[in-house]
């Protein structure tokens, strides 16, 4: 396949919709015509730019709120450390002078996400079966009512934004699994497809954990957590004086898992945690960065500031995924960010066949993907992932037990 045109200006928006849909466009869930951006800029200088102005003050308090926006306490950052554009440990020292109930309670969601990370490169594929319990099966589905103020506005969110708040991002899975019995997997390939922190690590962490598969507690929405976290959404609700979800769904824990892959202390090789220092094996020729890892500060790319930059646009993963535009939107900008200080490329097609035969510096990921592309290429340099608390293989049957491990 080609190499695409120049990315547009990072901050030409029509210009850059229209080089998503022209390129990419017959890959998107909506396709090439209704390309529309998410509610994060994508790029190292938005990434920058956000979390200077973050103040960790009062996030223990206010984390959860939903509405008013401006009321929020959460950072939205998450699109940002999920692309790497941000890292976990960079993270962690920015709010190092924070009061210390708040840096704590927030260096505890980072240790979250580091926690999915580490299920993923442990487990890998299997993270999409059940950890320890199946989950809550449901006899009778109920009826969706498509008129409750609160799930339809979570919906919107998602789909305009692409992004929500922990606490909506709980109510919607609730509803989906655990009052309706849906499947998580399809709710998770669903939130997937729109989140611009979308990552199969931490989503699918999410879903297990508030439908109860991971703990053996399904997490039950009803009416009192949307009064207590938007009380305008029941205000506004045609349904308010009916509200079908007025009271705690009946959820019971599904049945434990026979072989839980997480109860015990398993070693999955793939993707594993990646090298600990680099693995120099030859001179590359240019720096292959992946959607893992796009900030001016991946280290492979720190360590060869001179060499030019290589993104693939993986045809074959994206057919099938078919991911909202606002998500390529998103990387495109953040690649268009990078190309204004480096030589950025950037190709569509099968990511082996499209670097073949050049010798690439690249950072480990911990993602299946990784493992499986890099086999087929050929890596000069290998630079190790930016961990918080690297794997030492640390038990992974509970949070609590697997933060024991880590020292932090
Ligand atoms: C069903 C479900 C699906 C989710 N899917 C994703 C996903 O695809 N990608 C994703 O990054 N997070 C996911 N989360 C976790 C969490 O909701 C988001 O990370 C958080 O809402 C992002 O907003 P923030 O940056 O303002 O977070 P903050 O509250 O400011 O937290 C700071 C950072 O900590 C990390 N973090 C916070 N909470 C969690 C958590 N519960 N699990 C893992 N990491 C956390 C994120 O990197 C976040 O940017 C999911 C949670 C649920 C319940």
């Amino acid at each position: 396949m080609p190499v695409l045109p120049p990315l547009p200006d990072v901050d030409d928006t029509l210009g850059m919709r229209a080089w998503v849909g022209a390129h990419l466009g017959h890959l998107l869930l909506e396709g090439p015509d209704d390309v529309r951006g998410g509610g994060h800029r994508g790029g190292q200088a938005a990434a920058d730019a956000a979390l200077a102005a973050f103040d960790v003050t009062a996030y223990a308090r206010s984390r959860s709120t939903v509405l008013p926006e401006r009321r929020r306490g959460a950072s939205r950052l998450s699109p940002y450390v999920r692309h790497g554009l941000l890292s976990l440990p960079e993270v962690w020292d920015a709010v190092a002078d924070g009061p210390p109930q708040d840096r704590r309670r927030y260096r505890d969601e980072l240790l979250w996400q580091e926690f999915a990370r580490h299920l993923y490169a442990r487990l890998g594929p299997a993270l999409a079966e059940p950890l320890r319990f199946h989950p809550p099966e449901r006899l009778v589905e109920q009826e969706w009512d498509e008129d409750m103020a609160c799930v339809s506005w979570v919906r919107a969110e998602l789909e305009n934004d692409g992004w929500l708040v922990n606490q909506t991002r709980m109510w919607w899975s609730s509803h989906w699994t655990v009052r309706h019995g849906r499947s998580w997997r399809e709710g998770e390939d669903d939130f997937f497809r729109h989140l611009l922190d979308g990552s199969r690590a931490a989503n699918r962490l999410g879903w297990q954990w508030t439908i109860g598969s991971g703990t053996g507690k399904p997490y039950g929405f009803s009416r009192w957590q949307v009064e207590k976290r938007a009380p305008q959404l029941c205000r506004s609700c045609p349904l308010s004086h009916a509200c079908p979800i007025q009271d705690w769904p009946d959820a019971p824990r599904g049945p434990a898992v026979e072989r839980s892959l997480v109860s015990e202390r398993t070693e999955v090789a793939v993707p594993g945690a990646g090298p600990d220092a680099p693995v120099v094996r030859g001179d590359p020729e240019a720096v292959w960065v992946t959607a893992e890892s796009l900030g001016d500060r991946d280290p492979a790319l720190a360590a060869h500031p001179d060499l030019p930059v290589v993104f693939v646009f993986d045809e074959p993963l994206l057919y099938s995924l078919r991911l909202s535009g606002k998500r390529l939107v998103f990387i495109a900008e953040s690649l268009a960010d990078l190309s204004g200080r480096r030589d950025v490329e950037v190709r569509l097609g099968q990511v082996p066949q499209e670097l073949a035969g050049t010798p690439l510096a690249t950072t480990f990921a911990p993602v299946p993907g990784f493992a499986r592309h890099s086999s087929a290429m050929t890596l000069a340099g290998l630079y190790p992932w930016p961990w918080l608390a690297a794997p030492r293989n640390q038990r992974l049957s509970s949070y609590s037990a697997w933060r024991k491990g880590v020292d932090r």
